[in-house]
């Protein structure tokens, strides 16, 4: 058991520091959004990011998981970009 959980732990750490990664990306889209006076939904880039996510998976059962997961990812993105933009 503490051996798993070790494990879980440190992909913990490196998933928690690819979220970061992806948010300074966010922030970066943040002013090119503001720049160009772009809306903070892209309703057919999400739909390309949700069908790339779901071909990364491997393995088809951990897909509607990691599916829910990229829901919330995209919906706290979104979220994030309208407390930055004022909106
Ligand atoms: C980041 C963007 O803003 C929104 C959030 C997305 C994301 O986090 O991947 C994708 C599309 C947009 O609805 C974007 O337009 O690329």
């Amino acid at each position: 058991m503490e051996q798993a959980r070790r494990q879980i732990d440190e992909l913990d750490q490196q998933i928690v520091a690819l979220l970061e990664k992806r948010m300074k990306v966010v922030e970066q889209v943040i002013a090119i959004k503001q720049a160009q006076t772009r809306e903070i939904l892209d309703s057919e880039r999400e739909e390309k990011v949700m069908e790339k996510v779901t071909n990364h998976v491997k393995h088809p059962q951990y897909r509607p998981c990691i599916q829910s997961i990229y829901e919330e990812i995209l919906k706290c993105s979104k979220e994030y970009q309208a407390s930055k933009m004022g909106k």
